[in-house]
């Protein structure tokens, strides 16, 4: 397929999703990096940086002067929950439309953000997990919880990561409410004698219990209970690599969106 030349903005190319982001931009024939976003460095060329491929792009430390100052078609954001936040807001101002990966964005931001994309005609996409194997996971739990109403959610990562629980243990749970009726689990006079030991609870009564240790990348397990059995559907990233065919994915389509898309279940049929 002939593909028209996609001008990408990276803003977190440092970090662990960024330097992957970056590896895919350089093999994509059709993906231009045309500058990055950086807390520092900020006035160097990508090459410059130790450990990167021969790119031009130029970085900027200032939001506001890199959108105004480069022409692009997409920003993607690996960055933090506040900053990327920022990051997407400014992009739509300047009709720049954003792939976000970067999670911790709560129900009333996403709502300010979707309403700002139907404003500005611009597509966004944010995507609390690129990873295919993920979104089976969450399709499935979805599916099985229309049989099976007790659920708890285990998600498990890397000791590095900000925000718990994670965006994909959030987004499992909406999307499991989608077919499950509200309900209180476990014993109704329970006490927990060590705060926090029966994880977060959702409005809907669902559990998550988040873990993070050294070692870990990024993993899940929805465990499901009924009379005499239980279904665990589980999913492991073992890399970040795992995450990039979602990345490219988001940034193909994106070109055809004009709204905001939140999860890449509602792009992978
Ligand atoms: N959707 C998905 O499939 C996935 C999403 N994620 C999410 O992506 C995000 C990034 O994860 P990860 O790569 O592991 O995190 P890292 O901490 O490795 O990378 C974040 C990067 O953002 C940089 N940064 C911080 N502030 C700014 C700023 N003001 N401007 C530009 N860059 C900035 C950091 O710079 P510095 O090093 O100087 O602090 C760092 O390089 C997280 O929110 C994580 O949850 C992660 C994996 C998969
Ligand atoms: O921080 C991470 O690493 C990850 N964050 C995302 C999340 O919060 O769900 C996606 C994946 O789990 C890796």
């Amino acid at each position: 397929m002939n593909m028209n030349t996609i001008k990408i903005i990276l803003a977190g190319p440092r970090g662990r999703m960024g330097r992957e982001a970056v590896e895919l931009i350089h093999r994509t024939e059709h993906f231009e990096l045309v500058a990055c976003l950086d807390r520092v460095n900020g006035g160097k060329k990508l090459s410059e940086l130790e450990g990167f491929p021969s790119m031009d792009a130029k970085i900027f430390t200032d939001a506001n002067e890199c959108f105004a100052a480069v022409e692009a078609d997409v920003l993607i954001d690996l960055t933090t929950p506040e900053i990327g936040k920022l990051h997407t807001r400014l992009a739509l101002e300047h009709g720049i439309r954003p792939v976000v990966g970067t999670t911790g964005f709560n129900e009333e931001e996403l709502k300010e953000l979707t309403q700002l994309a139907e404003e500005k005609k611009t597509g966004v996409i944010i995507a609390p997990n690129f990873a295919v194997g993920a979104i089976l996971m969450m399709k499935f739990a979805q599916m099985a919880a229309k049989h099976l109403q007790d659920v708890e959610i285990i998600e498990l990562h890397h000791d590095r990561k900000l925000d718990a629980p994670s965006g994909t243990a959030i987004k499992t749970a909406e999307l499991i409410s989608k077919t499950r009726e509200a309900k209180k689990q476990g014993h109704p006079d329970e006490e927990e004698q060590l705060k926090g030991a029966r994880g977060a609870e959702t409005k809907d009564g669902i559990r998550i219990h988040s873990v993070r240790l050294p070692g870990l990348v990024a993993h899940q397990e929805v465990i499901f209970g009924g009379e005499g059995q239980s279904l665990t559907i589980k999913h492991d990233s073992y890399n970040r690599a795992s995450f990039m065919s979602g990345v490219k994915l988001a940034v193909e389509t994106i070109m055809t969106l004009d709204m905001l898309v939140y999860g890449l279940e509602n792009i992978i049929e």
